[in-house]
Formats: structure tokens, sequence, C-alpha cells
């Protein structure tokens, strides 16, 4: 019988942000992992889209009209998930039909009046203008809701229904279930270690520089230990950060630079626009401590070895346990050895 390794044997990893274990088999990624890369399409750009509902000038759905917008633009979402008015009820008395109302508010925000541009393609300077309005935007719905979720779905893969640049924001009075999750664990660690979990875990994967993908002065991408999709990458600061709101101006602009060089690494590893969804997770607006809780951004990508076969999590994925082939080592290495140029400026 072998001795057992990760390479080339089945196993399971945990993860403890939430409690979970994901199953690995490693030994069904052997076939030559070449990454079939797509001939770059160099689809014509088009700087503004008369059609486009987020293009600066034009007119929404609802008639309303964007401004002339030069850096990023924020709006109430015209097909909100959550309203910040809705009726108030609760019956949480029978515990097979508990059912309660909620409140929230949902915006969008244009990266940038570029239609033609995705964030690895904006500026430095654009990326942190982002970030700015992340931070306006969770001080302003930080103080009215308990959960402020900034996300951005990127592609057509991810349901985008608007190439234009964009993320978007649903803040409500409840905590989410990935939240909560991630709050049980993160509190459960601190009590038991009296430190922060992310933080011993960013330290010991910058020692062990297995799967590590982008670092910078103040920042870490890499893929995690316990990764479920096969590119997913956790983007940690090197310090302790309970909130997106407390990052000095120099972890903000370093921040935007990790954010351009992962999402080209991205883009050049099948050298199309790399789908995902991506979002903030930071201590929630509530009276509880925080100082269990550290920053940190999760991307999500669905591709799997082209840029146009995707990972799909169902079967024994939706009925048991998440499952992936090449390990989050194999993937951070795929990933760290690409270009930092994007491969639309090769
Ligand atoms: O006029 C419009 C068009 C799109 N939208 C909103 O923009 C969002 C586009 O983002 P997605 O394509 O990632 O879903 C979507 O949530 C949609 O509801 C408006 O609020 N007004
Ligand atoms: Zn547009």
């Amino acid at each position: 019988m072998p001795i057992f390794n990760p390479v080339d044997h089945p196993h399971q990893r945990y993860n403890p942000l939430t409690d979970e274990w994901v199953l690995v088999s490693p030994h069904r990624a052997k076939r030559p992992w070449q990454g079939q890369t797509e001939p770059p399409v160099h689809k014509e750009a088009i700087h503004h889209d008369p059609d486009c509902f987020l293009c600066a000038g034009n007119k929404r759905i609802t008639g309303d009209i964007n401004p002339d917008y030069q850096s990023t633009y924020v709006f109430n979402n015209d097909f909100a998930a959550l309203l910040p008015d809705a009726p108030k009820y609760q019956h949480l008395d029978d515990p097979l039909f508990k059912i309660e109302s909620v409140q929230g508010t949902c915006r969008v925000i244009c990266f940038s009046p570029d239609h033609s541009k995705t964030l690895p393609e904006l500026p430095v300077s654009s990326i942190q203008d982002i970030i700015k309005t992340w931070i306006e935007q969770l001080n302003e719905l930080g103080k009215v809701y308990k959960w402020v979720q900034l996300f951005e779905n990127k592609g057509a893969m991810m349901g985008c229904s608007n190439p234009h640049p964009h993320g978007q924001i649903w803040s409500g009075n409840f905590i989410p279930n990935e939240i909560r999750k991630e709050d049980t664990c993160q509190a459960n660690y601190y009590k038991k270690h009296n430190s922060s979990l992310l933080m011993d875990y960013v330290r010991k994967e910058l020692q062990l520089q297995e799967r590590i993908v982008v670092e910078t002065e103040f920042w870490v991408a890499l893929v995690p230990y316990w990764a479920i999709w096969p590119f997913e990458i956790l983007l940690l600061p090197k310090t302790i950060v309970h909130r997106l709101n407390e990052l000095t101006s120099e972890q903000q602009a370093d921040l935007a630079v990790i954010l351009k060089t992962l999402t080209t690494k991205y883009d050049n590893l099948f050298n199309c626009s790399f789908p995902y969804s991506m979002g903030w997770h930071g201590a929630p607006f509530t009276d509880d401590p925080k100082e269990h809780w550290q920053l940190h951004a999760h991307f999500y990508p669905p591709l799997l070895r082209s840029a146009s076969t995707k990972k799909f999590l169902v079967g024994f994925e939706m009925l048991a346990q998440a499952q992936r082939d090449i390990t989050a080592e194999q993937a951070a290495e795929r990933l760290r050895v690409l270009s930092n140029i994007h491969y639309k400026e090769v």
C-alpha cells in the first residue's frame, strides 16, 4: 500500500471559516494539465453604448437619467431584492414554519463610465475610486443595517445582465447564512486560541508559501487550503482589520494594486475575461464584539480548464459535499506564474 500524499490520493480538507469539509480527488487531475487558452478575442471596444442602462448620461429602464459621471456612480437598484419600507412581520413560534419580514436597500455601483472595460483593464486610480465608493457605501448603509454585502458578478456566465463594469450592494436588517457561519467559527476560534483565525491562517500561509498567488506590502491573495472552486481566491490583509472602512489610505492604495494584479492573472489564465462572483466579508454592524472578525474578500470563479469549461456544483456536491480535482496548490501555481500584464496589452 503506497504512503498517502495529497498530490495523488483522495482526501478531504476542513474549512475552519464555515466548519465544512471539501473532498479533493487529485488523482483525477493527472491528465496533462494544459489549460486550453482561447485565441484572444479582440472585439472592438465600445466605450459608450447608447442602449446601456448603466452608461453615463443614458436613461435607465425607469426613465431615470444617469448623470454624466466621470468615475464611479451609485444608484438604488430599480429591481431591488430588498426594500427599505417593507411591512414588518415575525412568526417564530412554530419551529417548522419560521418566518420573518426583512428590510434592506440594494444598490448598483458603476465602476467606470467606460462601457468596454472590466476591473483588470481599469487603471489603478480607477480601482482606488471603486474602493473609496465601497467604503462610503459601507459607512452610510452600516449606520442603517446589520449587514452590507459588497459584491461583483463578473461575466455573462455569472448571470450578469449587463457587460458594463459594475458591482452591487445588498444591505439588510438580518445576518445572512454565510456571515453567521463565519461569525460563529471566528468567534469560537478566538475564544479557544485568543487570536484571530484568519490572522493565524495568513501568517502560516506566508511561511508555507504553497498557495500564495499575489503578495503586496499590505495584502495577500491565495488559493485557500480548503478551496472549492478550481481557482477560488481568498484576499486578506496582513494585519488585523475588522471592516473595509478601517483601512488606512496606504492599505487602500495597495488594495487597488493587488486587485488589478489578481484580476489580470485571472484573465491571463485562459486569455478571456475571467468570470467570477466576488465579495467582501467583515464584522457585521451589530453591537456584538468584533475583535474575532478579520476582513477578507472571496473570489468564486466557475471556470475549470478553459474559457468555456465550467465546474458544476451538482450531484454529490449538492447532496453530500463539495468536491474538486486539481488541488489548491496546483491552482495557485497556475495563477502565480502568469504575467501581471493583461493579455490585451501584449
Ligand atoms: O435600468 C436598470 C437596469 C438594470 N438595473 C439593475 O442593474 C443590475 C445589473 O447587475 P447584474 O447584471 O449583475 O444583475 C441588476 O441587478 C438590475 O436590477 C437597474 O437597477 N436599472
Ligand atoms: Zn455601459
